[in-house]
């Protein structure tokens, strides 16, 4: 973990990666923001098929108390998918890449910045799901991820058939986000950062520090952002530029997680 920041908690400690001496997180002042797949959750064959630990899902929620709210799931799935997967518990949660947000449980969704995509759009690129049968269409209605993980030989053409649509409409308001195994066509007005931006300005968010983990090209918006918010960024697999710190996988950014309660307790007693 970033020794600048860290240095000025006292004593305890969760170590974010293999730090030998490991640091402990604030979490009176700290705000989590958490992505889901590839970070929280191991990766799965499909969206469906991801399996969420119940020790993880009851660590959220105590941290989610701990924060007095101040913890987020920041993801590229959409707020009831989010809910499904995670029920029948809610969180707070920025959704849809940017699109939807929940600031807390208690609150509306606002769906403001997710204006639904052009139908005709819609099905010209749930269309390109023909080239193969492993490719797994995911409508949003503000956008759409064409899946290939089980089709990954399609890759290029998928990506030749986007630019084709797109290059027939040049001055639509979307842009093609890569992800892993997914190709996802979305609105170019909102981002992960600009809902990062957008939750920090709210309470219970505002005033504290963000410390966001993400693990895929989406999160480098808000990898570069955590600077301009006093923030920290800690990467999954890789280690990404710009962040303090990596996780080798979500299997560690759980036990991190899960540390970070029990020094709590330690502090406390
Ligand atoms: O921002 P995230 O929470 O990381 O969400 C990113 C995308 O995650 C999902 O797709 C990815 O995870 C699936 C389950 O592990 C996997 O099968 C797929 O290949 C990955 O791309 C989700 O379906 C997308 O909507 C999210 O954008």
């Amino acid at each position: 973990m970033n020794q600048d920041v860290m240095e000025n908690v006292p004593n305890k400690t969760a170590s974010v990666t293999d730090d030998p001496e490991p640091r402990a997180l604030p979490l009176g002042t700290s705000a989590l923001l958490l992505d889901i797949d590839g970070t929280l959750l191991d990766l799965a064959p499909t969206p469906h098929e991801v399996y969420v630990p119940p020790k993880l899902a009851s660590a959220l929620s105590r941290l989610l108390s701990r924060t007095a709210g101040a913890l987020a799931l920041v993801s590229g799935r959409s707020l009831s998918d989010i809910d499904r997967i995670f029920a029948p518990m809610l969180f707070p949660a920025v959704g849809g890449h940017g699109a939807e947000m929940r600031i807390s449980i208690e609150s509306e969704a606002v769906a403001a910045h997710a204006p639904p995509m052009n139908p005709d759009l819609i099905q010209r690129f749930a269309a390109i799901a023909e080239l193969h049968p492993g490719i797994l269409v995911e409508n949003k209605g503000y956008s759409l991820a064409l899946h290939f993980r089980k089709a990954p030989d399609v890759e290029r053409a998928i990506y030749d058939r986007v630019s084709a649509i797109r290059a027939d409409l040049p001055n639509a308001p979307i842009e093609v986000l890569p992800g892993k195994f997914v190709c996802e066509i979305k609105h170019s007005g909102f981002t992960k950062a600009t809902g990062v931006t957008e939750l920090m300005s709210h309470k219970p968010f505002k005033g504290r520090r963000p410390v966001f983990i993400g693990d895929d090209v989406t999160d480098e918006t808000v990898f570069a952002i955590m600077p301009d918010l006093n923030g920290l960024s800690f990467s999954v697999g890789r280690r990404a530029q710009g962040v303090n710190g990596h996780f080798q996988a979500p299997s560690n950014v759980r036990a991190w997680l899960a540390r970070l309660l029990d020094d709590e307790r330690a502090v406390a007693e």
